[in-house]
């Protein structure tokens, strides 16, 4: 396929849009990150989920006890292997862990049953442990001691889709009224604006969590609710004191974090939007304007932008997707988001399968259509061309003016590939590393594809390198990337070892 020509001024390709996704023969190239149920996920169903397009596998740490984690971690593990036994191409999955965070949470519910709050009805939520693990339609615990000091009359809740307004106040209790009926389940967040002002926000049991993920080679941490670089900081440093080397993702889901997106981007790997949360604290006429100001920020900064919640949520029960929500996906890759975060749909959808397969898809058309030279030339002018960005910049623009099919990448560190991604290449980015851990993080960048490869080092640098070039241009006959005579780009380094990256080639397949 053609890639944009460079002198188009729309903002989409002319590509004929009744061509099918296999007529089109493009790769994917966003990433899609989905919820495990960590209690139920088995092996055959996360194989499955694999094949259906998860890059990453994300567990959240709110939910469920850690055998259930440790369980699901390592049959996200077996899963991957299997497929790696009997694919011919390598495929890789990344894990991500969420941390609980300051959220605030019910208790579990009588039976560990659902329960439907009615409109109208009076619901007492109580800090008053006797409750833990048994509420009811009248009565819920609320694990947040500090939820009577930060509540006045009139305030709002938000429990999953129901509403209740605070009437009084009374010794451990909080009295509502529920203003818009709902089905609530074990666990479930409870939102409301100002809530966490007493919060810190980690608490003892995140780090406790995060020792964990490291001990169990998590590749990338998300940071619930983060407000600050500090809190984004301490992860880091613990994750180093532990011995770990994650990445580590903030999550954007309140004013606060909002407000210090760009101080929380020079520290943080990425970041992750959190609409839903979003549209408690802000009107939710304004919640697409803060995806879109978090995402520019992230362009600007060079880091990837994830876009979590109310994703294809009408498939959780039906098997199709509203056109909105299609719109909504669509929409968000023609903006240059790098990944998108599926929930509730993969953790507990009756449609978990069809609905990565559905977003693959539209991640596929957008980006079909999507003018990646408009977005190159815009991400392009937010960036001082260092040495270390000009060898990216470099083999990006060379992929537009030589119409090449993918790039590939012979690296150690895998950090030239995560900076070729963020100028939108219109082409996969093939990443050859030996290095398991850099293969499966670099699962979080737009465009890159990560091949481990797995034959010891040549004694002579130079044929190690042919070796490995090779090697990447079967992987793209192999996945389909190219054809004979197209054209590749292959950048690789001039001696062994990080940093060292500077050599370019315009190859032609035989
Ligand atoms: N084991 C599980 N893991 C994750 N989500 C679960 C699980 N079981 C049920 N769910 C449901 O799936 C949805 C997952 O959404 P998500 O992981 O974004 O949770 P959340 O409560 O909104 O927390 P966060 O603020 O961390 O995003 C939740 O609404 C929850 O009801
Ligand atoms: C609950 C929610 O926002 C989601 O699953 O995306």
């Amino acid at each position: 396929m053609l890639w944009q020509s460079s002198s188009t001024p729309d903002f989409m390709d002319n590509r004929d849009i009744v061509l099918s996704i296999d007529e089109l023969q493009v790769p994917r190239l966003s990433k899609i990150i989905c919820t495990i149920n960590s209690r139920t996920a088995t092996v055959e169903e996360i194989e499955k989920m694999i094949q259906a397009g998860m890059d990453i596998a994300r567990l959240n740490f709110a939910y469920d006890e850690a055998e259930h984690h440790l369980q699901a971690i390592a049959n996200i593990r077996k899963a991957v292997k299997n497929i790696q036994s009997t694919s011919e191409t390598h495929v890789d999955v990344a894990i991500a862990v969420d941390t609980k965070g300051p959220e605030i949470r019910i208790g579990k519910l009588e039976g560990g049953a659902q329960v439907t709050l009615i409109e109208g009805k009076t619901l007492r939520l109580t800090i008053d442990q006797a409750y833990i693990n048994k509420g009811n339609s009248s009565v819920i615990f609320i694990d947040y001691e500090d939820i009577l000091e930060v509540s006045t009359p009139g305030m709002k809740f938000y429990i999953s889709s129901a509403i209740l307004t605070l009437d009084w106040i009374e010794e451990n209790d909080i009295l509502c009224t529920v203003l818009q009926g709902g089905v609530i389940s074990s666990y479930d967040e409870v939102t409301g604006e100002g809530i966490f002002k007493l919060k810190t926000e980690l608490s003892a049991i995140d780090l406790s969590h995060i020792e964990m993920a490291v001990q169990e080679h998590v590749d990338c941490l998300c940071v619930t609710h983060t407000m600050s670089q500090d809190s984004v900081l301490k992860v880091k440093h613990l994750i180093k004191d532990c011995g770990g080397d994650m990445l580590v993702f903030a999550k954007i889901q309140n004013k606060i974090g909002l407000m210090n997106v760009k101080e929380i981007l020079n520290v943080a790997d990425g970041l992750i939007v959190c609409r839903q949360h979003l549209g408690i604290e802000f009107p939710s006429e304004k919640v697409f304007s803060c995806q879109k100001l978090v995402l520019a920020r992230c362009k600007e900064a060079g880091k990837p932008c994830m876009v979590s919640n109310s994703t294809l949520l009408s498939m959780v029960d039906e098997t199709v997707a509203t056109y909105a929500e299609c719109f909504d996906i669509g929409n968000s890759v023609l903006d240059g988001v790098d990944g998108l975060l599926l929930a509730k749909v993969t953790a507990i959808g009756s449609h978990c399968l069809e609905s990565i397969k559905k977003t693959a898809d539209l991640c596929q058309e957008a980006e079909g259509v999507v003018n990646h030279k408009l977005m190159f030339d815009a991400v392009s002018k937010f960036h001082v061309i260092d040495p270390a960005r000009s060898m990216a910049f470099t083999a990006v623009t060379s992929a537009f003016k030589t119409n090449a099919q993918a790039i590939i990448v012979i690296s150690t560190s895998g950090n030239t590939a995560k900076r070729m991604s963020v100028y939108h290449p219109p082409c996969p980015i093939v990443a050859i590393t030996r290095r398991v851990l850099d293969s499966r993080q670099l699962c979080f960048y737009r465009a890159v594809f990560p091949v481990l490869y797995r034959k010891p080092l040549e004694n002579d640098w130079e044929e190690d390198i042919q070796e490995r070039w090779k090697f990447g241009v079967e992987y793209c006959k192999q996945m389909k990337f190219v054809e004979l005579g197209d054209s590749v780009i292959v950048v690789t380094g001039w001696k062994i070892g990080t940093t060292h990256t500077n050599s370019m080639k315009i190859v032609t397949v035989n």
